[in-house]
Order: C-alpha cells, then structure tokens, then sequence
C-alpha cells in the first residue's frame, strides 16, 4: 500500500500539494487526474521518495519512505512525462536491462524479464536498436518498459500514452490491466482519461493540490467536467463496460 497522511509541499510560498490524505491499496488502478498545475505530479514524486514533504508522511509498503529510500524506489516505479532524461543505455535491451541488472538478479531472469517487459511494449525484437534512432515514442515505450522490468510492487505513469500509437497504447493497457490483477498498484496520472477510464478502478482528480474527487469512475465521472479533465464521449457506455469487470482490477 501507498499512503500519504496530510501531506504538504511547497515550492517557495506557492502550495502545489495541500495536505493530501490518500491511501492506494495493493491491486488499485486509480486513475489520478487533474487540470496542469493542479499538483499531481508533485504528489506521486513523494511515492518514492523524490521529493520530500513539507509536512505530513508518506509510507510504501507500511513503512516512511525517508527511512528507507531504496527500498522505496524498488518498491514504487516511475515513469515520467520526459523519457529522454529516463533512458540511460546506448540499446533498447540495455537499457531495460539496467535496472533488473542494478537488482543483481541472474542473467536468465533478467532476460525474460526484459522480453516480457518490450513484448508489452510492442518492442520485441528490438532490443539491439539504438536509443538514440527512436522516435520520441518508442522512447516512451522503452521507459515504460523499463519500468515494467524492475516488477515493482506499485507502479506510476505520468501521461504514458501521449506518444504512443494505437497498438502500443493497447499493449500497455493490456498489460498494466494484468498487473493490476496480479497485485502490483497502478496510478496513472493524466488529465486526458479518454483511454483509462475505462480501465480504472478508482478515479481521484486534484484541483489547486487538494483532492476534490475521489471513487469509483461510475459514480464520479460527471463530477470531473469542472476540474478542466478530458473524459470520453461515449462514458456511460465505457463506464459501463468496465463495470462488467470483476471489481477491484484493472
Ligand atoms: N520545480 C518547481 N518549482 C516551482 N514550482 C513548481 C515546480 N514544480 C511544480 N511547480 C508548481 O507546482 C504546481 C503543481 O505542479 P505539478 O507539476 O505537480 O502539477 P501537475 O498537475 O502535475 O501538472 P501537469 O499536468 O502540467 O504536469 C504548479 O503550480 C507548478 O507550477
């Protein structure tokens, strides 16, 4: 579980996270969303210990995530809005790699690891590419594949599909759908939920670094045209279907 109590953080005298109080449970997919600016990404930032609050805790796994910041950032993976600054090898395999090779896991594991992780990406057989030939993205597929390796226990994507083609995105979705079944936490953060709605178990939308609406998406769905938050047009019949899915999954 994840969970931040009464959290507070401030750039300067400007309050971007005020005093937030939320819990994510293991196997939630929540759905964070908000207009720019309102303070999401400034708040999954504490999820692993990126940014430290001015007030309140923040707990992974039921213990702070100061007191241990390694196991923080093993526990909660990050994708982020700029995969340029997260690629950090000259291969696509290579760099999917390094973090399961930073885990000392042997090499078969970190093999399947890293096929398992571009096949969900729609990378496969491309793991001698170069980095530095992809498009933008295909780099955000490898980050994000990246971050699928490591098999964190908890998982956060900051807008991970604005680059990303119609089978990718599909792939992805799929993918985060099975992890959120198989116990791992999926946030994604966006303020575009024409692609997740449907997929979340639990919708929290933040305005001015307060969460002003929090549940499940059927029952809030018609609360979030005032926080300038892009919603499907078919959403009766998105929330529906995902309504048809077994609750509590992705
Ligand atoms: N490094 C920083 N220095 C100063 N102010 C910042 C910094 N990062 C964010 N802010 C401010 O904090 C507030 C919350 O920003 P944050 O990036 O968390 O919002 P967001 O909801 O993720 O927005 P977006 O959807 O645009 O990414 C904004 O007013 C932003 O200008």
């Amino acid at each position: 579980m994840i969970r931040t109590e009464g959290l507070t953080r401030r750039y300067g005298d400007a309050v971007a996270v005020d005093n937030v109080t939320l819990a994510i449970e293991d196997g939630e997919c929540v759905v964070l969303a908000g207009a720019n600016g309102s303070g999401k990404t400034t708040l999954v930032r504490h999820f692993n210990g990126l940014l430290e609050p001015d007030e309140g805790t923040v707990e992974v796994n039921g213990r702070g995530v100061g007191a241990d910041l390694v196991a923080a950032r093993t526990a909660v993976g990050m994708v982020f809005q700029e995969p340029r600054d997260q690629l950090v090898a000259a291969t696509v395999g290579a760099d999917v790699a390094f973090g399961p090779e930073n885990l000392g896991l042997a090499r078969d594991e970190i093999d399947r690891r890293v096929a398992d992780a571009l096949a969900a990406v729609n990378l496969s057989g491309r793991g001698d590419d170069r980095v530095d030939q992809l498009s933008g993205g295909e780099r955000e597929r490898v980050a994000i594949a990246g971050a699928l390796a490591m098999e964190p226990d908890h998982l956060v994507l900051d807008e991970p599909f604005t680059g990303l083609d119609d089978p990718a995105r599909a792939s992805v979705l799929d993918r985060l759908r099975e992890l959120s079944a198989s116990g791992t936490s999926v946030v994604i953060v966006t303020h575009d939920l024409r692609d997740v709605l449907g997929l979340a178990d639990r919708v929290v939308a933040m305005a001015e670094g307060r969460i002003v609406v929090d549940g499940p998406p059927e029952r809030v769905v018609d609360s979030l045209a005032g926080y300038d938050v892009r919603v499907p047009e078919t959403t009766e019949t998105d929330v529906r279907g995902r309504s048809a899915r077994p609750p509590g999954r992705c």
